[in-house]
């Protein structure tokens, strides 16, 4: 049976020892919730984006790299721990409406939105992140839209901030948009974590062609570690 998105995700959370992993699932409970996990071929896959997760899944067989599932839900009980330990008012979404609520990137129909797989480097400390993007995140005819490319930049950093550091938020994003990305291409997204000073958590990433000839995007992303008991609301 395929095991939960959170149950998978918790081993790499607490396995690297990071006390924001461990808070993050002592905080956050992960509760078995079983969810269809994305971050698999799917029949939208283009041949680029198959050949390079095969590569990757390759490199995990040694245990150096772990893919991260992906899911597009959070379980209430998620809901629950992450709004009782941040927030102290009350927020606009209900509880029941939880269950209908999906993370942004997964929230597209198969191939027509972000189709992403990321690889996590345990001794590299680094995720690699494969991503085409679909014909519903359309800017200028043909291409990507640059705010599409951010919320790509935005999950992949976040994601590698939240391994190094458990639950944070996104500060401040800067992005350089140099090349235009066509729609439905591959892009391969490098991120490094470039310093943490206290609660801050700098990293940044490019997202390049998989020739690597060309670099579409630049960004660098400040991080905040989320304090249980300092609420953010
Ligand atoms: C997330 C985990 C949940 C668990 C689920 C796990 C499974 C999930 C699966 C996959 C994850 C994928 C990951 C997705 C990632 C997406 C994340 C987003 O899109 S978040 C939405 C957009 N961001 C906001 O809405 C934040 C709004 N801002 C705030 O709430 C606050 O400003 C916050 C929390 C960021 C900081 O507030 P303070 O009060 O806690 O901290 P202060 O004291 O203000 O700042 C701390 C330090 O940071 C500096 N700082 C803060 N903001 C700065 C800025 N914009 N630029 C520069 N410095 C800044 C300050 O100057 C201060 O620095 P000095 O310690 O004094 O040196």
């Amino acid at each position: 049976m395929l095991r939960s998105c959170a149950a998978r995700l918790r081993p790499l959370l607490v396995a690297h020892g990071r006390p924001g992993g461990a808070r993050l699932t002592s905080t956050f409970s992960f509760e078995e919730v079983t969810q269809k996990d994305h971050a698999l071929p799917k029949p939208s896959w283009s041949k680029d984006l198959r050949l390079l997760f095969d590569q990757f899944m390759k490199k995990c067989e040694d245990g150096s790299w772990e893919r991260l599932p992906s899911c597009s839900r959070h379980s209430v009980q998620r809901f629950q721990n992450f709004t009782k330990a941040f927030f102290s008012g009350s927020i606009p979404v209900k509880e029941e409406q939880i269950s209908q609520a999906k993370f942004f990137p997964r929230s597209f129909e198969d191939g027509l939105g972000f189709e992403y797989a990321m690889f996590w480097s345990k001794d590299e400390k680094r995720i690699v992140c494969l991503f085409q993007g679909g014909l519903y995140l359309q800017g200028i005819p043909g291409f990507l839209h640059g705010g599409a490319l951010v919320t790509l930049i935005d999950t992949t950093l976040g994601t590698h901030a939240m391994l190094a550091g458990g639950a944070v938020m996104t500060a401040n994003l800067s992005i350089n948009f140099k090349r235009p990305m066509p729609l439905c291409s591959v892009g391969v997204i490098n991120t490094q974590l470039d310093k943490i000073e206290g609660r801050k958590l700098f990293v940044s990433c490019n997202i390049q062609s998989v020739d690597e000839k060309t670099v579409y995007t630049e960004g660098t992303g400040l991080f905040i570690k989320l304090e249980p008991g300092k609420t953010l609301v």
